[in-house]
């Protein structure tokens, strides 16, 4: 199958800073793709560069099989919906799809239509008058009638309220079911993104940390407690992921194919949030095995 997302090497630096380094993904087709990752981790930097609105400094990237934004036809597959939900302050609504019928190619004038009936948005509200949820919903809109082969979100919930992000989440959910397309999106949220993502992307220190289909990466992560032990110790199959320690007791969180025998360790799943703030927290995988010994 196609990847959607397949990325060697990547890298995008500003300046002598680097916004995203060494990124090596493969995302097959057919997933709704969590991205996540702290503040300033390289999440916007990835999605631009898999939009075609950024080149990279390094490393390859290909979306779709083609190189982001190198023709119109590829352009056509990918739609992407910037953080801020973009749209006209001055243009109302219906002018906002007119504009879309104009510029896409592949344009589903009933989808744009249907959407904003049903949504209760007025074709001749000035889009400078929604709410933050109807605007989201008219960027989201845009970019679901335009018919993308991927649909790429940068954090399209943050500014909503519980309510309008719950509608909106359902909305691109119907979509996904109806149309069969590829969503790669970003988001703080990890609730939110376990209630709709099946394959998650952990960005951290503009490098990825970890990436697969939720249900492999929650399949393959434990939580073991017991008496302290130093991670040496721990089988050579264990990769530690993040480590706490008292006196007398240790916490893993660790990553393994294999299952968990060892009768010292009480033994545990994690939450999709737990797994993300473990990677989050955990020191970078060259120094995992030594963590205990600069702790002490
Ligand atoms: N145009 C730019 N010029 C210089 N540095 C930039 C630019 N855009 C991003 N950066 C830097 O690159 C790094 C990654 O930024 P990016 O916006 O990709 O992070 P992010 O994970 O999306 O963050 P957030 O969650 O806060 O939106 C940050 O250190 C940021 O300051």
């Amino acid at each position: 199958m196609t990847s959607v997302l397949e990325a060697r090497a990547l890298g995008k630096r500003y300046g002598r800073r680097w916004a995203l380094r060494d990124c090596t993904v493969d995302v097959p087709a057919g997933h709704v793709v969590g991205l996540v990752g702290p503040n300033g981790a390289g999440k916007t930097t990835l999605l631009k560069l898999a939009g075609g609105q950024l080149e990279p400094t390094a490393g390859d990237i290909t979306v779709l099989g083609g190189r982001p934004g190198a023709t119109p036809a590829q352009l056509a597959r990918v739609g992407f919906v910037a953080q801020d939900t973009p749209v006209y302050a001055g243009l109302t609504v219906a002018d906002h799809l007119r504009l879309g019928e104009r510029l896409n190619p592949r344009w589903d004038a009933d989808v744009a239509r249907e959407r904003v009936a049903r949504l209760g948005l007025g074709p001749g509200q000035r889009a400078g008058r929604l709410s933050g949820g109807q605007r989201a919903q008219l960027a989201l809109t845009l970019g679901l009638a335009k018919r993308p082969e991927l649909l790429i979100l940068d954090e399209p919930v943050a500014a909503l309220d519980p309510l309008a992000r719950r509608e909106f989440l359902q909305g691109l959910m119907e979509a996904v079911a109806e149309h069969e397309f590829s969503v790669l999106l970003s988001s703080h949220l990890v609730s939110d993104l376990e209630r709709i993502c099946d394959y998650l992307i952990v960005l951290v220190d503009s490098h990825v940390r970890v990436a697969g289909e939720t249900e492999r990466l929650l399949a393959t992560h434990h939580r073991l407690t017991g008496p302290r032990r130093d991670p040496g110790r721990l089988p050579a199959d264990q990769h530690v992921v993040s480590a706490s320690h008292t006196d007398r007791q240790s916490t893993y969180v660790v990553r393994t194919d294999a299952p968990i025998h060892d009768p010292a360790w009480t033994v545990s799943r994690l939450s999709l949030e737990d797994l993300v703030l473990a990677h989050m927290d955990g020191p970078p995988a060259e120094s995992r095995r030594a963590a205990l010994e600069v702790q002490r």
